[in-house]
């Protein structure tokens, strides 16, 4: 059994607070769209897919719980719309929190105008909505496992295939299984892992704290490196390949990830080591042509110069500190794993626009 980021059932959500990782496994109550932005934005839960699970459900909740006696279909609407457009505002760089945004308040906006809706029946379609995110996840991250652990079989040529990954992509960044830790599963599922080197992943650590945590907690064959033993360790390594998650893929198929992996690609590419990025379609936005129009976020500098609330930089320096950079599409030589299968960059586009008509 995974770890579980989120746990669910109708009125009630809680989330596993992962700044206190891995010394201390607690769960937080979310009861309302406010708790819900303030979880994400201080990262006490985290990772894309999570993020936008976390926001829906959190206005599940609040819904559930509010009841809606004396709301109007009007009401419920804006109050919706204006609930949506808040969570999106906790992290700008993940694209998934506002795709949900997008497509839940267009299926409000479809239902509010159909004969016969009620406040009461409008509200239970925007919790049945948001609940179905969680299945519909597992599912993806399910079939992103089985797709990318047969595509590196096919082109790695070894009977096991060693992985570098980066940042969590797991249980405790989705609804389970993971993106790019799905495809880790899918392989050591299938007897055909060599092992898993998880870089720490400064500043928040996701990877010493929470890859590190649920590869042990799984015994799954794991070694842990700095960010800045990356280039060192390929040379060495035969058979191997890096794979990451991310947190909007665009059209050309240039990726925004956590900060460190376009040094990762570069260095995968010098060492002529494939390079996979594993992600669900809700990850991908195709309405941005580039990677060079991702907004970027910025965090707040004692995540650099502090750990665990100790102070362990000198005192006033400046510091810069993004979440996330961006990898340009000719970096990501092995491809996008995704639900629907594993595309070259330059046919992502039009393969994901040819997989959402069959859907
Ligand atoms: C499947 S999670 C995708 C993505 O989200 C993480 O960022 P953060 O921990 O800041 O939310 C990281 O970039 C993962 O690759």
């Amino acid at each position: 059994m995974s770890l579980e980021a989120i746990r669910y059932r109708r009125g009630s959500l809680q989330i596993l607070n992962q700044l206190l990782l891995p010394q201390q496994s607690l769960y937080e109550e979310i009861g309302s769209v406010e708790d819900g932005w303030r979880a994400i934005r201080t990262m006490k839960v985290r990772g894309a897919p999570a993020i936008a699970i976390v926001g829906c459900l959190s206005l599940a909740v609040e819904l559930h719980t509010k009841g809606n006696a004396e709301q109007t279909v009007g009401s419920l609407e804006k109050f919706v719309a204006d609930s949506l457009r808040y969570l999106e505002s906790a992290r700008p760089t993940a694209v998934n929190m506002a795709r949900a945004a997008q497509e839940l308040g267009h299926f409000v906006h479809q239902e509010a105008k159909r004969e016969g809706s009620t406040a009461e029946s409008l509200q239970e379609s925007v919790i049945s909505w948001a609940e179905a995110m969680l299945d519909k996840d597992l599912k993806d991250n399910r079939s992103i496992g089985e797709h990318g652990a047969r595509h590196l079989l096919q082109h790695i040529g070894k009977d096991k295939v060693t992985i570098i990954t980066h940042c969590n992509t797991g249980s405790l960044a989705t609804a389970g299984y993971g993106t790019a830790l799905g495809v880790i599963r899918s392989l050591h599922a299938m007897g055909r892992l060599e092992k898993v080197y998880c870089t720490e992943t400064r500043p928040y650590n996701q990877g010493a704290r929470l890859t590190a945590y649920e590869l042990k907690y799984e015994e799954i064959p794991a070694c842990l490196i700095t960010d800045s033993m990356v280039a060192a360790l390929m040379k060495q390594l035969v058979g191997a390949a890096v794979i990451v998650g991310a947190d909007r893929v665009v059209a050309n198929g240039d990726t925004a990830n956590k900060i460190g992996t376009y040094q990762l690609a570069i260095a995968a590419k010098y060492h002529g080591i494939p390079f996979y990025v594993a992600a669900p379609s809700t990850s991908c936005d195709l309405t941005l042509e580039h990677g060079g129009k991702i907004i970027i976020e910025e965090r707040p500098s004692e995540e650099v110069t502090h750990i665990n609330g100790v102070q362990v930089a000198a005192p006033g320096i400046d510091v810069w500190n993004p979440a996330f950079d961006v990898t340009p599409h000719e970096l990501i030589t092995g491809g996008i794993i995704t639900e629907f299968g594993v595309f070259a960059p330059a046919e992502l586009k039009a393969g994901l626009t040819q997989a959402a008509k069959k859907v």
